[in-house]
């Protein structure tokens, strides 16, 4: 196949540029599962082990392949994936393991959909909490609101959500139902675009893929892999390649983003800033004198439930870095619980 062919075909799945010297393979992985690695060439999928070099202990999590990589592969029986290719965005979380690191959500995303239901669902803090985890990831965050046709009066939640966003954040009111409606997020899911849908179950995930997926939701809807003997097993529709060019990654895990013990609260600086122009050094901002969160308060400057949320969202930061620092300590002192024998290790559910 000639060179542009494949880049071509590999636009697909959301490659974007030329290909890398060497005259390797490339392909995406788009699932990770404990038996190995599951990937795409723009073609088909196949099943994939890493090379030995990624199985060193000492090895940096971070640099193992992770959902999202495109990958450089050695073919062979089965095929190996030699290399990891630059990523060009990094979702990720803090993770418990023997010490403290970051968890791999997905790599090489353009657009987080972050998508809340106009309905019961609506929550700013919620928005503003997803914001805050794909803030230094590279990929940039869409807001959408579905559920438009059942709240024709979503304006004030519109207006003041946008109030409180940083300015130019994309928010968008949509019918996931309707393709016209889906229609303008073509502009985010053009060739060589990946994308990932979060929101909170009842969102409107499915709803929304299945409406960008349109007619080829047949063709593309269930996608099957091949084992290593030949056999067909129907796996979680990890990749989609949408009509409009760009790809929907969508794995477990992905869909309901939760925060981690170190996010930033980039979002808040102004408030951080603030408070450290109050008298004390260490002001509880309660009713200390001279507490310049008070003031702002008090003068209408800073919105009350804003400075909830800011404070929401620093406990919960601080709660999940105690619960980690909590674990691994308990990891490092002490055996583990007896296990009975035989079974090492916690079992997970695919
Ligand atoms: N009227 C209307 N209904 C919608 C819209 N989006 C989703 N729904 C409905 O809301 C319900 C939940 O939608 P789903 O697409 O299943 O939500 P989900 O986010 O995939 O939920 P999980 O699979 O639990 O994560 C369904 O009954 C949808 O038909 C919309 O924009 N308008
Ligand atoms: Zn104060």
């Amino acid at each position: 196949m000639s060179d542009a062919a494949t880049i071509e075909r590999l636009r697909h799945i959301g490659w974007r540029g030329e290909l890398p010297s060497g005259g390797r393979r490339v392909a995406r992985v788009v699932a990770q599962h404990r038996a190995g690695y599951e990937l795409h060439d723009g073609q088909a999928l196949f099943g994939a082990q890493p090379a030995g070099h990624f199985l060193r202990r000492a090895l940096d999590p971070a640099e193992r392949p992770a959902v999202g990589d495109f990958v450089e592969v050695e073919d062979g029986r089965p095929p190996h994936i030699a290399a990891v290719l630059p990523r060009r965005s990094v979702l990720s979380r803090a993770a418990a393991g023997e010490r403290y690191e970051r968890q791999l959500i997905a790599t090489n995303i353009d657009y987080v959909l972050v998508l809340t239901g106009l309905d019961n669902d609506f929550s700013p803090a919620r928005i503003e909490r997803y914001l805050s985890l794909i803030e230094d990831s590279g990929a940039r965050p869409v807001v959408l609101l579905s559920k438009l046709d059942l709240h024709a009066d979503a304006d004030v939640r519109l207006a003041s959500l946008r109030e409180r966003l940083p300015e130019g954040t994309p928010v968008h009111p949509i019918n996931g139902k309707d393709p016209a409606s889906a229609a303008l997020l073509a502009r985010y899911l053009q060739p060589g675009d990946s994308a990932v849908l979060v929101g909170s179950s009842g969102a409107g995930k499915s709803t929304l893929t299945n409406t960008l997926l349109g007619s080829e939701r047949m063709a593309t809807g269930e996608v099957r892999a091949h084992d290593s003997r030949g056999r067909h097993t129907t796996t979680h529709r990890a990749l989609l390649m949408l009509p409009s060019g760009g790809c929907l990654i969508d794995t477990p895990g992905m869909r309901e983003l939760k925060l981690t013990g170190e996010e930033n609260l980039d979002l808040f600086a102004d408030i951080e800033m603030l408070a450290e122009t109050c008298r004390f050094a260490d002001c509880g901002h309660g009713s200390e004198p001279g507490c310049a969160v008070q003031l702002a308060l008090d003068s209408g400057e800073l919105a009350a439930e804003r400075w909830r949320n800011y404070l929401k969202l620093r406990d919960e930061r601080e709660e999940q870095a105690a619960t980690l620092e909590a674990r691994l300590r308990r990891q490092r002192g002490g055996r583990p619980a007896e296990r009975p024998h035989g079974h090492r290790g916690r079992r997970e559910r695919e």
